[in-house]
This record gives C-alpha cells, structure tokens and sequence, in this order.
C-alpha cells in the first residue's frame, strides 16, 4: 500500500500545491486523483516517485519511508505513463519498449522478446515493432507509452492524465485496454485524471481533490455518485449522477420474459401480452430481427418490422444499459441478449424501475466494498490499459546516460510534467530547484508510463 501521509508541497514560490494530504492508496487496484486544474494532481503523483519532494509529511511504500529508499530502485518499481507518451522519436517502437529493461542489463535479444510480448498485451500489431513514434496515431503512442512502463513489471503504475490527448473514441478504447490489461496483472495504479466520468469509469477508488491539494473525498465511485461528501464534489460530479450511478447495478436478476417473443413466420397466437401490442421477432437462430405489431388473435405482418434497437447484454451490462436501451426502444421494452446474442428476453420500463429501486434498497442494507467496484466482475461499470521509463533519466544507472529523456521532466523537476518527449538529451539530471534538492530530479518519460472499463 502506498500511504500518502499529512504530506505537503510548498513550491518555492510560496504556491502551496498539496496540503497536508494524507491518503491509503491500496494495493492492486486503481485509484484516480481527480479535481480541477491547478489542484495538486500531478504534483501529488510525482511525489510518489519522488520527481517531487514534499516540503511536510511522508509518503510510506509498503510500511517503508519512500525518502529513505534509492531513488532509482524506487523508480525502477514504478512504471509511469504521461500524456503523449513521451516516447524516445528516434528509436523504433519495439527499442522504446526495451528501454527499462535495457537499462537494466538485459541482453538486447531478451529486452526485444520482452517488448514483442508488450506489445501484443497492450493491443499493438506486431507489424510496427520497427516503426518510430512519428509513424503511429496518438492512440497507437499511448499504447507504447503503457507497454513501455510495464515492461520491467513494475508493481505501481504512475498515469499523469495519459488519455487526455486524444480523441474520445481512442479514449474510450484505451481505457478499455487498461482495465483489460489490469484483470490480468493487479497493479497498483495511480492515475491523474481531470475528468470525472474518467475516473468513475477507471476507478475503484477516487480522490476528489479541490484547489490548494486539499482532498475533498476518497470514496469509491459508486458511493461519491450516492453520498457527494459536499456541495463542491456534488458540483464536480455533475448533474446526472442518479443515472450515472445506475451503471453500478448489474442487470443480472431483472425479470425478463419471452413471452411477446416468436420467430419469424410462427404462429403467434398466444404470444401477444396485453400491456405490449408488439412482438419481438427473431431469426430461426435467436437473434431479434425487430418488432411487429400484433393484436390479440391475429397474425403479425412479419415482412413490416420495427427496429429493435441496441440490445442489453443480460447479466453482462448494467442496469442504465437496460433502461437507456427501453427508453431508446420504438416499443419503449428493452431486448436482452445472451453473449452470443440470442434473445433471453424482453423488458419494461416498469420492471426496469422497479429493480432500480430494489437495487438501490440492497445497497442501503449492505453498502458496497470500497475498492470493490471495477475489480469485481459481476459489476458492470467495470465491464469495459500501462509503464515506467524513468530510469533513463536515472543518473545513477549508467546505461540511462545514453538515453535521451523526456525534456519537460529532465529539464525541471518541478515544472509540469506533460510536455511531449523530444530528442533532448535526458538524462541530464535536473538542477534542483531551491526548493527541492536532490531527488526532485525528474526523470523525464525515461522510464516511465499506464487501466480496464466501466
Ligand atoms: N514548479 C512549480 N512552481 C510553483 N508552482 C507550481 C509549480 N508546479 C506547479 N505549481 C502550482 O501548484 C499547483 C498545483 O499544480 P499541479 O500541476 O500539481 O496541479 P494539477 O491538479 O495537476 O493541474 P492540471 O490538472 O492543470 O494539470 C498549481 O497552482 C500550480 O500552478
């Protein structure tokens, strides 16, 4: 666990960025900081690491006191992901990703296959192993920038707002990514974001942090979108956190029924409900076609069908698919497919309702689990990617003296960390700010870089 405790950062101009912050970051899960530009965000993650170092307080890695630990081995356990990448333009894709474990030793065949297994991992085709980070979309960049940071496997990702520079649809498929990528390997994210539907998506815990590193509540999503601590957090959550919420409730248990359902051509007599003059029409192998209107002892017009609209998957997606796809539906009744897409089932707006309350009610009783929410598999929300180049601005770890480095962090240590990579010669520790001797050296993307959905 990462404790983050009573700890402050006072830059040297008096901005006081983190105040007493104290915060348990748990272990193989995600926690989002989220909040408002200017809130302490990144300066609270690279205190992690230590590209930053607290003027108060302490933050303890599993017990232990991060200031009294190597820098470097610290880094080296700390991937670390940061908007654009940060990439290394004059090296090819898979050389990025062989970085960390180059520096440490491994043979160039070895740190290779390592890269090659990567960047399969995080969704890369192997095809572009040889291509430099010029030649790839931003996505495709960002893909780079998490294989890079895991491929030392280290056990805590660091992500300074590492989808934010992209557009939503990459997004979307990133963040699919992380959270895929971290089912299988339980890191310990922290992940800078200041979107909240980002964070609601991506964590399982969430820091809501307002101006001046103040730390407005810690709670997992589903209970801040039940329970906002205060009216700036019921503000920065906004308007719709009702629905929003409903994607917490599975749709595993809602009644459905097959009844109105029939396949094309078959006799319908008997099938038609008297709240519902459609029927719902398959295909001879399940699969809904869309939907007829009928009446009470006659025969539906099959070939004259109304669309069925996007289906719930049942037991799979949450209870605001269900009822985004009824009030969506021409019929205003939800279909529900199994996983390979046959129909299980149609439902009402009413009967959607009435398991959003019985849900709700359940929660009342048994309040969720914090750090439960994405981690647990019959949670929708979480149904819907990772890494650490720091240690090529390591100046102690002479293989890093080769390694050009992310500038933004090389060259201040305590300047915003998010400029894109150059070829700037990075290993160059950086000169200490009055304020923050020694170990506030940055290590640029150098050895650094990325998590699953909602
Ligand atoms: N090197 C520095 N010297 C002085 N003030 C700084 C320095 N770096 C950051 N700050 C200030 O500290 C505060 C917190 O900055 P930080 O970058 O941690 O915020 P953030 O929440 O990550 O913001 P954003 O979402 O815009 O990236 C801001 O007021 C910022 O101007």
């Amino acid at each position: 666990m990462i404790r983050i405790e009573s700890v402050t950062k006072r830059y040297a101009d008096g901005t006081v960025a983190v105040d007493d912050l104290t915060l348990d970051i748990p272990d193989g899960s995600i926690t989002v900081l989220v909040g408002p530009s200017g809130c302490g965000k990144t300066t609270t993650l690279r205190m992690i690491n230590r590209m930053i170092e607290p003027t108060g307080g302490r933050i303890l890695l599993d017990g232990q006191d991060i200031h009294q630990q190597p820098v470097n081995a610290l880094r080296r356990s700390m991937g670390y992901v940061i908007q654009n990448a940060g990439l290394f333009q004059h090296r090819t894709i898979v050389d990025n990703i062989a970085t960390v474990p180059r520096m440490l030793g491994w043979d160039r065949g070895r740190a290779r296959k390592r890269a090659m297994e990567l960047m399969e991992r995080v969704g890369l085709d192997a095809g572009l192993a040889k291509r430099y980070p010029y030649q790839l979309s931003g996505g495709q960049q960002q893909r780079v920038g998490v294989a890079r940071a895991l491929a030392a496997d280290p056990p805590v990702l660091l992500m300074d707002e590492p989808f934010s520079a992209v557009d939503p649809i990459v997004r979307k498929g990133l963040q699919a990514e992380l959270l895929r990528i971290q089912a299988e390997l339980g890191k310990t994210i922290v992940f800078v974001t200041h979107d909240i539907d980002e964070a609601i998506k991506l964590g399982n815990m969430i820091a809501v942090m307002r101006t001046g590193g103040h730390l407005a509540q810690f709670a997992p999503p589903d209970e801040l979108l039940s329970a906002p601590a205060d009216a700036f957090v019921e503000d920065f959550l906004g308007t719709d956190r009702g629905i929003r919420r409903l994607s917490f409730f599975t749709s595993a248990g809602l009644d459905v029924t097959t009844e109105p359902v029939v396949t094309t051509g078959a006799d319908a007599a008997g099938h038609v409900l008297p709240e519902l003059p459609f029927l719902l029409v398959t295909d001879a192998d399940g699969k809904p076609l869309g939907w007829a209107r009928a009446e009470q002892g006659e025969q539906p017009d099959y070939a004259d069908l109304l669309p069925h609209g996007r289906p719930f998957v049942l037991g799979r997606e949450s209870l605001r698919d269900a009822l985004d796809c009824a009030v969506l539906s021409p019929t205003g009744w939800a279909v529900a497919v199994d996983g390979t897409g046959r129909v299980a089932g149609v439902t009402s707006q009413e009967t959607i309702a009435t398991a959003i309350r019985e849900a709700h009610a359940a929660r009342k009783t048994k309040p969720a689990e914090p750090g439960s929410a994405a981690a647990d598999p019959a949670n929708p929300a979480a149904a819907e990617d990772p890494v650490n180049p720091a240690e090529a601005a390591d100046p102690a770890n002479p293989a890093a003296a080769e390694d050009p480095v992310n500038p933004a962090d090389a060259a201040d240590a305590e300047a915003p960390a998010d400029t894109a990579a150059t070829e700037t010669p990075a290993d160059t520790p950086a000169a200490p700010g009055p304020d923050a001797p020694g170990p506030d050296t940055p290590d640029g993307d150098a050895g650094h870089p990325v998590r699953a959905t909602r």
